[in-house]
């Protein structure tokens, strides 16, 4: 009998509890997003299917494609819903222009869950922080210490070094007649710079170091990958107690933190080894300084140099492979990028920095290398607040995306949109700015915009327009075919080339000493 009534209240106890869990579910998933406000209308949606919303149209590996598609079949300004996730996609250069001049407070928060103290995805990070005091207080520093014009004069014989060094390593190359994986020797170059300027040490390439550290990049490309869609949920599922990736998210966090606690350490013992005070002591000085406006502690310190490697790393060194392909690909780009080079700088010395200001036609090809191919085609954001855009109601919390690969290939905005052509951008980029304000319209978005926008686009137009400047200068190249495959790809959150671009170069004069 005690069996019979034990085994029932299991049974029962069984059943209370798969109720729970399933009305927990549709509240969590399926329960209809807000109403919009009366005579205020969502934008429209395309047809969506039961439960899951759009999650059809969005399994893709290229997503900034798919929702190119829908944008071209559905309108530039769209409501989406995955589960009971509501989504405003924006491929109009009109409402980018709404969204980040007239209500840039209410979407300075990218709205990406933080996964607990992880040194990516976490709460100490920039990338991921509200607009508070924290974010204030780095963004200051950030701008005054690494990448600010004064910032940038202090570092730029760090970055002639590192690109003499580049030079001399496709010199060697092209002695010994060996191909060059132009990605990763660009991966390296811009490696060394961030490093150099950050920390004030680079990551050997003897001991191993360097390898160990571009391990733990493709890893964290691997799992933003995979979390890309996963992130949408993550708020919802944690509810119900489920953590996706976590486990893999702290085991590389984990070995980041290990690898920065030994710099970290180095830094301490040996504070003026490096080229002056480099953003390490900065952050070092502000965690000792009890009188400072914030009070950071390590784990923030750690972060920010995760996130320094992880993203100001991969966007420049992809937009120089793509830059190179564009320009092998256009022999007439070349012939003009050559005569310019030739006669700017001549043929005694190497390109350098304060040369670019000079070489319009180099600067020219950078910007349109970033249209076509802007490393993060896709700009989420969230917004804090319900407001009205454009006429329709957008209800508060709700994800923003904002497509600017789409919009930045716009044949309403631009002529011959999938032609790569720099003399685009050659009529002064001043007065392509004031078009854009009169217009009231943001077309060109590779470094995102508002208090959110990218603060180190200075610094990536320095990097990218010098190391191409080099390769281009002082080398001849043979590719295996014709044409380079433009084929694209997504590591993680970054649109870059789908095969590799190796070229052997051939010297065409060397630098007098
Ligand atoms: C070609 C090179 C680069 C491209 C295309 C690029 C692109 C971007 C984009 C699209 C964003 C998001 C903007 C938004 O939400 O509106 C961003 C944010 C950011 N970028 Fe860059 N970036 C580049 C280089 C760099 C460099 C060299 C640094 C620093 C050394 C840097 C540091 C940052 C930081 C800290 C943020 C976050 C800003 C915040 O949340 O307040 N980036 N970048």
């Amino acid at each position: 009998m005690a069996a019979m009534i034990s085994g029932d209240f299991l049974d029962c106890f069984t059943f209370i509890l798969l109720c729970f869990f399933s009305l927990l579910c549709y509240s969590l998933f399926f329960k209809k997003t807000k109403e919009p406000r009366v005579g205020c209308d969502f934008p429209p949606s395309p047809p969506s299917l039961p439960v899951i919303g759009h999650l059809h149209l969005l399994l893709s590996t290229l997503v900034h494609k798919s929702l190119q598609k829908i944008s071209s079949n559905y309108g530039p300004f769209l409501h989406l819903r995955i589960f009971n996730t509501s989504i405003i996609l924006v491929s109009s250069a009109s409402v980018a222009y709404e969204i980040f001049r007239a209500h840039d407070v209410n979407v300075s928060s990218r709205g990406v869950p933080a996964v607990d103290d992880s040194l990516l995805f976490g709460s100490s990070g920039v990338l991921n922080a509200p607009c508070g005091d924290y974010w204030k207080f780095m963004k200051k520093l950030m701008v005054t210490k690494l990448l600010g014009p004064q910032a940038q004069e202090q570092s730029r014989g760090i970055r002639a070094d590192e690109i003499n060094r580049f030079y001399g390593k496709l010199l060697n190359k092209a002695r010994k007649k060996e191909s060059v994986d132009v990605g990763k020797e660009a991966m390296n170059l811009v490696n060394n710079i961030m490093c150099m300027m950050s920390m004030g040490r680079r990551f050997s390439e003897e001991d191993g170091e360097a390898e160990r550290l571009k391990g733990l990049v493709t890893e964290w490309s691997g799992l933003i990958k995979r979390m890309f869609l996963a992130v949408l949920f993550r708020r919802q599922l944690e509810k119900i107690g489920i953590s996706l990736f976590k486990n893999e998210i702290m085991r590389v966090s984990n070995r980041c933190d290990e690898m920065l606690e030994r710099v970290l350490m180095g830094h301490k013992e040996e504070p003026d080894k490096g080229q002056g005070k480099d953003m390490m002591d900065v952050l070092l000085a502000a965690y000792e300084d009890k009188k400072a406006e914030y009070k950071i502690t390590m784990n923030h310190i750690k972060a920010f140099f995760v996130e320094l490697l992880f993203g100001a790393i991969d966007t420049s060194s992809t937009t120089i492979l793509w830059a190179m392909a564009e320009i092998i690909n256009n022999p007439n780009v070349l012939e003009k990028l050559r005569k310019e080079l030739d006669s700017i700088v001549g043929k005694t010395r190497l390109i350098q920095e304060t040369d670019i200001l000079n070489l319009p036609y180099l600067q020219a090809v950078v910007k349109e290398t970033l249209r076509l191919h802007p490393p993060g085609p896709l700009v989420p954001r969230e917004f804090q607040k319900e407001c009205e855009i454009g006429g329709f109601y957008i209800p508060e919390k709700t994800r923003l995306v904002v497509n600017v690969y789409d919009i930045m290939r716009d044949p309403d905005l631009w002529e011959d949109p999938l032609k790569f052509m720099p003399e685009r951008f050659l009529a002064s980029s001043k007065s392509g700015q004031e078009d854009e304000r009169k217009e009231k319209i943001l077309k060109y978005l590779p470094f995102g915009s508002g208090r959110r926008g990218c603060p180190g686009s200075a610094l990536g137009y320095i990097v990218v327009g010098t190391a191409i400047g080099v390769i281009v200068h002082g080398f001849e190249w043979r590719i295996d075919g014709d044409k380079v495959n433009m084929e694209e790809v997504m590591e993680g959150v970054i649109l870059t080339m789908a095969h590799p671009l190796k070229f052997t170069p051939i010297t065409r004069y060397v630098p007098l000493p």
